[in-house]
């Protein structure tokens, strides 16, 4: 998946996060995903968006483009705009949850519409997609999703990410863009994740409500004391407080990327957390790769099995996916996306692999050649059985 070559170029420019210093991490990553809060996004009082900051953030979107780090928006405000449209303007009143289903979908459209316009200044192209829960959950679908980011961002556009709010239910609703930020940088093995908020960090306990708590630089592990320091929203627009966002801090971590909570009210807040500004930076052990190769190999029951010949032996030691040329056998029942062992010719386990075709297909296509894929098939799938990033060899 990772063909494209400006982001390999990228890849090879950048170093693990892990050894970084707080100053640099922004500008090593290659993939950023950013979150922006409603509070930032959207006039308390007006239900509109905020033109010069919103301008402000994609000048700054422009230049990590124009370095060759890619960047996704994960991008709240829909209710905030919407709710103002629809005439559902009582501060006090709590939205039921179809109340805000509507007020999403009537201010999602118009959220899209400020992001498209801001970014056309500088000739970015946006996409927008919108996600549940279950996306990030079913693996089939997990798959799709991060091949749709993957395609996107080889082709230059910036997505633009929601939840899907109009169709989520109570119980399976992130309800929180903190955490669907953080499953979102994990899905696409991003470096770095900067959740902008209304605060400039982790503080010892909620600055709110104790003057004495102190912001943290750093964190390396997330204990049971850091998790005992969060508290709920300060502001009426924000959902999640500091709880979704050590949520977050956790999934992003396990992913191998690294995550900043930083202040997001002033104009350019991206620029001052590449300057040393304020922030809490969340540094994970290891970086993505290695972290989604731990995920598949022991995280995944292998459902079949792939033998290789000696060839796709060879071509897997040197990093290279495996193409179905090289499979001489399909064993088991998988679906598309499964975990599948990989073996050698004598039937030595090798590692573990996700699967881009279910069992019946790989059988079909075991043996012939990249080319004849659409002849054998009848449709134009991936040239690779197994993509070299969803190989975990032992
Ligand atoms: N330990 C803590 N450190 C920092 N902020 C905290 C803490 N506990 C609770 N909070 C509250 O969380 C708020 C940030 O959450 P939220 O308002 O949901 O942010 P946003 O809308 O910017 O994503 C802070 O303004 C603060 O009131
Ligand atoms: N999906 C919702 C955002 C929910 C949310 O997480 O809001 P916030 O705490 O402001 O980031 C919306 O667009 O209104």
């Amino acid at each position: 998946m990772r063909s494209h070559p400006p982001q390999d170029s990228a890849e090879a420019a950048v170093q693990p996060l892990a050894g970084v210093d707080a100053t640099g991490r922004l500008r090593a990553a290659r993939r950023i995903v950013v979150k922006i809060g409603s509070a930032l996004l959207v006039d308390d009082r007006t239900g509109k968006t905020h033109r010069t900051w919103l301008d402000a953030l994609t000048d700054e979107v422009a230049l990590l483009r124009r370095r060759g780090q890619e960047v996704i928006l994960v991008s709240s405000g829909a209710v905030a705009v919407g709710r103002r449209i629809l005439g559902l303007t009582d501060p006090h009143h709590i939205l039921r949850l179809e109340e805000k289903q509507a007020a999403a979908a009537t201010g999602q459209i118009r959220l899209a519409h400020a992001w498209q316009e801001a970014l056309a200044h500088h000739d970015i192209t946006v996409a927008q997609v919108l996600m549940t829960l279950d996306d990030s959950e079913n693996r089939r679908r997990y798959l799709n999703a991060r091949k749709t980011f993957e395609q996107l961002l080889s082709l230059g556009a910036v997505p633009v990410v929601n939840e899907n709010d109009t169709v989520t239910t109570q119980e399976i609703r992130f309800g929180d863009n903190d955490r669907l930020a953080a499953r979102v940088a994990a899905m696409v093995s991003a470096d770095a994740l900067v959740l902008l908020s209304d605060i400039d960090g982790l503080y010892t306990a909620n600055p709110r409500v104790d003057p004495t708590a102190r912001r943290l630089d750093e964190v390396r592990a997330m204990t049971p004391e850091i998790e005992a320091m969060a508290g709920a929203a300060g502001s009426s627009m924000g959902t999640g407080g500091m709880v979704t966002k050590l949520i977050a801090a956790r999934i992003a971590m396990d992913a191998g990327c690294a995550m900043a909570i930083a202040p997001g009210k002033g104009l350019g807040p991206l620029g001052a957390l590449e300057a040393g500004g304020p922030c809490t930076w969340f540094v994970p052990a290891q970086e993505p790769r290695a972290a989604r190769k731990r995920w598949i190999a022991g995280a995944l029951k292998p459902e079949g099995a792939l033998v290789l010949d000696a060839g796709a032996v060879r071509a897997l030691m040197d990093g290279k996916s495996l193409l179905p040329a090289g499979v001489t056998r399909v064993d088991g029942r998988f679906q598309k996306g499964a975990a599948v062992r990989i073996l050698d010719p004598k039937g030595r386990r090798l590692g573990v692999g996700l699967t881009n075709y279910p069992a019946d297909e790989a059988a079909k296509l075991a043996g012939h050649r990249t080319g004849d894929i659409e002849d054998v098939l009848g449709y134009r799938g991936p040239d690779e059985l197994v993509h070299r990033d969803d190989l975990a060899l032992t």
